[in-house]
């Protein structure tokens, strides 16, 4: 079974000013168990509208979602998933610890589990010294930070997360990506969306891209980073000199030649090298990143 399926999902918004928005077209997708899956697009593309759906917050116009087997919208199916809104609003005259408290009841937590994750949470989102704290004076970093630590609190199974790293300085973000690795390394599915390509190619397994409502590809992430090797850089001792069609040789200090060298030319160039007795001391891939992906993928949906 699959932590997340989504069938045929279409969401028409109907305005009286707008008219008729589709945000949502025949989006089909699944994420395995113990998959980070990051949805990928430019704003407005859809991300939120299926976030919403997925948590219940809004009804399809058509289509169908489950989590864990259960379908969106059935309470049994929110307590198997810990959801961090886009903008997490929360009751700021509590503290950090009197709100995670009250989560904790909704969730129907004892108090000895309550005072054991509240401390936990807390702790990981790197939140104790501003527990007790009213929620009002929080900066934007850590109304984000206390976000994600209620939707851990009850130790889902599934992770729904709208732009988690948004807000974020760059050390937030880089807890954030390490909490989002260790929820993989215990096996449990995490689902977030993004417009930020360096947060997908750190932490996840596979990266779907929608445009404009519309899922325009699903890939594994390290097809696409091996995919996008160009070249590659290669540095030698032992040699003064190289010439090779195509290899952009540099001189470096201490006997070392660098070479960028184009993907289809290593083995030739690396024969050519051992025959004339260089030692090669480094091989490094050029990549192309993912940014560059998304970007072609994203003028691709656009026309
Ligand atoms: N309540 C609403 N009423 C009318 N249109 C809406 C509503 N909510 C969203 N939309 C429209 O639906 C489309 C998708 O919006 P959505 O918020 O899902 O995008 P997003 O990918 O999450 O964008 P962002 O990255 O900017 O948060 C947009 O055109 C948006 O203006």
């Amino acid at each position: 079974m699959n932590a997340i399926d989504i069938r045929n999902l279409s969401k028409t918004y109907r305005t009286r000013k707008w008219g008729r928005v589709d945000a949502l077209q025949d989006l089909t997708l699944s994420v395995g168990k113990g998959e980070v899956f990051g949805f990928l697009g430019p704003n407005g593309a859809g991300k939120s509208t299926t976030i919403k759906t997925l948590m219940g917050l809004i009804s399809p116009s058509a289509g169908t979602a489950q989590m864990a087997g259960v379908p969106v919208g059935d309470a049994r199916c929110r307590m198997k998933v810990g959801y961090l809104p886009e903008n997490p609003a929360f009751y700021d005259f509590l503290t950090a610890r009197e709100y995670l408290r009250f989560v904790a009841a909704m969730f129907g937590m004892s108090p000895q589990e309550t005072q054991a994750a509240t401390g936990k949470v807390l702790g990981l989102l790197e939140l104790e010294g501003a527990a007790d704290r009213p929620i009002r004076g929080f900066s934007k970093g850590m109304v984000q930070r206390l976000g994600l630590a209620q939707a851990m609190l009850h130790d889902p199974e599934i992770y729904v997360l709208d732009e988690p790293m948004s807000g974020l300085d760059p050390l937030g973000r880089a807890l954030v990506k390490n909490i989002i690795r260790d929820l993989k390394q215990q096996g449990k599915t995490v689902f977030f969306s993004t417009h930020i390509t360096a947060d997908v190619e750190v932490v996840c397994d596979r990266v779907g891209v929608i445009v404009k409502g519309k899922l325009q590809t699903v890939n594994a992430v390290h097809e696409l980073l091996a995919a996008g090797v160009v070249g590659y850089q290669v540095q030698v001792t032992g040699l003064s000199d190289f010439s090779g069609e195509g290899v952009e040789v540099t001189v470096r200090g201490g006997g070392i030649l660098e070479l960028q060298v184009p993907r289809e030319l290593l083995s030739l160039t690396l024969e050519k090298l051992g025959s004339r007795g260089a030692e090669i001391t480094l091989i490094e891939p050029n990549r192309q990143d993912l940014e560059s992906f998304f970007l072609e993928v994203v003028a691709q949906g656009k026309k």
